[in-house]
């Protein structure tokens, strides 16, 4: 048996940082996890220890603090790039950054400037790869825990049924998810706050005006929708656990019950998933990995 060092990456996962920008009496957040991975030169250190070769997780860590303070943080997208370009080109050994962000919504809160409400709102993502600003980059925007509900429009009927099937057919229940979406960009300079509010925007609208036979019916159409509208993105992956809601059997208690009050089971719940895409997109395996 001959053994060897397969694919392999390190770096410093989940750095929270919080920027604050002041303007007079009047302050700007935003609240980021940053997860950064590199690649390269790395056979000595894995083999022998030799560590001539790597960037500590703990200077990624602090270059993330000190990005922050020197450029600002703007779109999650442009951050991800700046600092992703820098290990590459500034390391000879690192040939690939990955860079993964969420960012943490704030609503102002008061109009004293500088007070805050942790929002209710969704999680923005972005997904960044790349060899250097002249090498294969990618960017992959999202969001995850966009809860939305429609309490009525969802069917589901027609489906297999064996010895095991006990599911009634239903032509009107509560179709509910928690959307993790991620959507692929063709390059990488896109007007990245516009490009993310449009497709959250058309995930919103698809989700709630499509009469559902399934979830995953509902999915293509979120998925088609964001490719319809977003001429920048050629790629979208959505994976939406179907929170079930169970309407009561209240007849033990003399009560009628029509689709008005619901058990909402946590678990198990069904998990739909799938890729929408434009057939001619560029294959870009790795912008997802
Ligand atoms: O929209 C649905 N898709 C399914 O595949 C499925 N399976 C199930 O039990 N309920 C549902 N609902």
């Amino acid at each position: 048996m001959t053994i060897t060092l397969g694919a392999n990456r390190y770096g410093k996962a989940e750095t929270r940082v919080v920027r604050v920008t002041r303007d007079g009496e009047t302050h700007r957040i935003k609240d980021l996890n940053v997860s950064i991975s590199l690649s390269g030169d790395m056979d000595a250190v894995h083999l022998s220890g030799d560590n001539s070769a790597v960037l500590p997780t703990d200077t990624q860590k602090n270059t993330v603090f000190a990005f922050a303070r020197k450029h600002g943080i703007g779109e999650i997208e442009e951050f991800g790039l700046l600092l992703a370009r820098h290990f590459v080109t500034s390391q000879p050994t690192i040939r690939h950054a990955r860079v993964e962000i969420e960012e943490y919504a704030w609503e102002r809160v008061g109009d004293g400037g500088h007070s805050f409400v942790r929002s209710g709102r969704e999680v923005r993502t972005a997904l960044v790869h790349s060899d250097g600003p002249d090498g294969p980059e990618s960017v992959v925007s999202g969001l995850k825990d966009l809860l939305v509900l429609n309490s009525t429009g969802s069917e589901f009927h027609g489906f297999i049924r064996d010895e095991y099937t006990t599911l009634e057919p239903t032509r009107d229940r509560i179709l509910a998810t928690a959307v993790t979406a991620r959507w692929r960009h063709r390059g990488v300079d896109a007007a990245w706050g516009a490009s993310y509010e449009r497709a959250r925007r058309c995930l919103l609208e698809a989700f709630a005006g499509t009469h559902s036979l399934s979830l995953q019916q509902t999915l293509y159409q979120m998925g088609r929708r964001v490719l319809e509208e977003c001429a920048e993105i050629c790629e979208v992956r959505l994976s939406l656990p179907n929170k079930h809601h169970f309407a009561v059997d209240l007849t033990p208690f003399g009560m009628d019950n029509d689709n008005e009050v619901f058990f909402a089971a946590d678990r198990p719940y069904g998990l739909i998933e799938g890729t929408v895409l434009d057939d001619e997109a560029p294959a870009a395996p790795e912008a997802w990995n």
